[in-house]
């Protein structure tokens, strides 16, 4: 049995990030929401764009009202108004000011903005009541901010609504961005039924296909639903081939212990996968399953990522389908996404819990419950019932996982431990 840890690093080794030709493909601006950048985005221009005002006032020239003051103010002839938008026609020149707003073009002999609340306006006049603190008050100087040719964005950022912000300042209208990783999903138990149809004895709905199906899409991932398999070789054969041959990556659920029925494993195997991992010191997740396959040719139909199939056996039992996912296969799908490593997770907090929590200890333990920010601390609060595997009921509402250690753990009341966050 291998430890977290070993598990973890196999996993993200296997896990290789998206080429940087292959696996891209540009849209639209908007349609980049959400989506990782594949490529830097450089600006061909100049932000500000060029010099402008700051506030609303008048444009000057500092010389002309460094030494004003309300009892003897500069007195300037307005020559133009320069709304934003507008391209100033003139020059001002000494004893000339234009009116000007926020955003506007500045006017050639300008090199000072005073705010109009510092102002007197009388006709053609205004006469300057406070002498500005330095030449270049309230101006906006083009290429302050970024001169054309800086890199705005790098590969790996998320376009979120700042970075959209970005781009489109930037004027890039079609952005290149990692393509959706495919994610196949599908279910194994001859006891499976899905959620609509009728539940015979001995039965049980089919539940991990909807709760992986949701988590993958709410990630940004492309899944791929391929239904319920019996526990049957030929079936699973079937179904596992079809997998490989369409996805980046696959998760089944079930069928990876050591039960008469249990065939993933054999079958992986079988059909030339490298089974990497068969089981791992966590609770709830024991009999994880990992395994790789190799390319195949690149199919135009079936475009994949450079890196090998990757395939996740997760066990059956609802709770540790889902911490196996939290724990391993977020971590990985993320690399492969395209994503910089600083946002591969797993994230941990540290947390004060507030109840008791044991575990006997061969294996790392994962206690489901509810993550509070009280004051600038995180609180921990296990889900109440039964921390069964099977019950998939009381997992609802987990936005963390106390993590145990592999060893006799008892903590009380008031003890921080580390939990791992999970989306909610
Ligand atoms: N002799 C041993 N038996 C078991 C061991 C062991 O070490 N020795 N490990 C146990 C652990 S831990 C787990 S976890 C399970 C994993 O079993 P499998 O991955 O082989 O999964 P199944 O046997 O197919 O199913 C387990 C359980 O989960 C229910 N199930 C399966 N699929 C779904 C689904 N899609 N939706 C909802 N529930 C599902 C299934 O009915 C079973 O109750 O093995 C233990 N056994
Ligand atoms: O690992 Mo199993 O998931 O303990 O029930
Ligand atoms: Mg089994």
């Amino acid at each position: 049995m291998l430890s977290v840890k070993e598990a973890e690093s196999i996993v993200l080794n296997l896990a290789q990030p998206p080429d940087s030709q292959r696996d891209v493909e540009t849209v639209d601006l908007l349609a980049a929401s959400g989506r990782i950048l594949a490529a830097p985005v450089t600006g061909s221009l100049d932000f500000p764009y060029w010099d402008n005002s700051a506030m609303d006032g008048y444009a000057v020239r500092f010389a002309d009202v460094e030494n004003c003051s309300a009892e003897t103010p500069a007195v300037l002839e307005v020559v133009e108004e320069i709304p934003a938008g507008y391209q100033p026609q003139n020059t001002v020149q000494s004893g000339q000011a234009a009116r000007i707003f926020t955003g506007a073009m500045m006017p050639a002999g300008a090199d000072t903005v005073v705010m109009q609340e510092e102002t007197r306006r009388e006709g053609d006049r205004i006469f300057i009541l406070v002498s500005p603190e330095k030449p270049q008050a309230f101006v906006r100087h083009k290429g302050a901010f970024y001169q054309a040719g800086t890199t705005l964005l790098t590969p790996g950022t998320v376009i979120n609504a700042p970075e959209m912000a970005v781009l489109a300042t930037a004027q890039c209208i079609q952005v290149p961005v990692y393509r959706r990783l495919r994610v196949a999903i599908f279910s194994t138990g001859d006891e499976l039924v899905s959620p609509d149809e009728p539940l015979a004895p001995g039965k049980l709905v089919d539940s991990n296909q909807y709760a992986l199906t949701v988590l993958l899409a709410q990630m940004g991932f492309e899944p791929i639903r391929l239904g319920i398999v019996p526990d049957n070789e030929e079936a699973l054969n079937k179904a596992i081939s079809r997998a490989v041959a369409t996805a980046d990556v696959v998760l089944s659920t079930g069928g990876v212990s050591v039960g008469d029925y249990d065939y993933i494993e054999k079958i992986l195997a079988e059909l030339g996968g490298k089974v990497h991992i068969t089981s791992v010191a966590i609770k709830p997740g024991k009999p994880l399953t990992v395994a790789g396959f190799q390319r195949g040719e690149k199919n135009q139909d079936s475009p994949r990522l450079s890196s090998d199939c990757l395939y996740f056996g997760l066990p059956g039992n609802p709770v540790s389908a889902l911490v196996c996912c939290w724990r391993f296969v977020v971590p990985a799908l993320r690399k492969m996404s395209g994503l910089g490593a600083d946002a591969w997770g797993p994230e941990f907090v540290k947390a004060r819990c507030n109840a008791e929590l044991r575990s006997p200890g061969r294996r790392e333990t994962y206690v489901w419950g509810k993550l509070h920010l009280v004051a600038g601390v995180w609180e921990f609060e296990p889900a109440s019932g039964s921390q069964n595997s099977a019950n998939l009921i009381n997992l609802a509402n987990t936005s963390g996982l106390a993590v145990l250690p592999p060893a006799d753990t008892w903590i009380v009341p008031g003890e921080f431990v580390e939990v791992l966050k999970v989306s909610h």
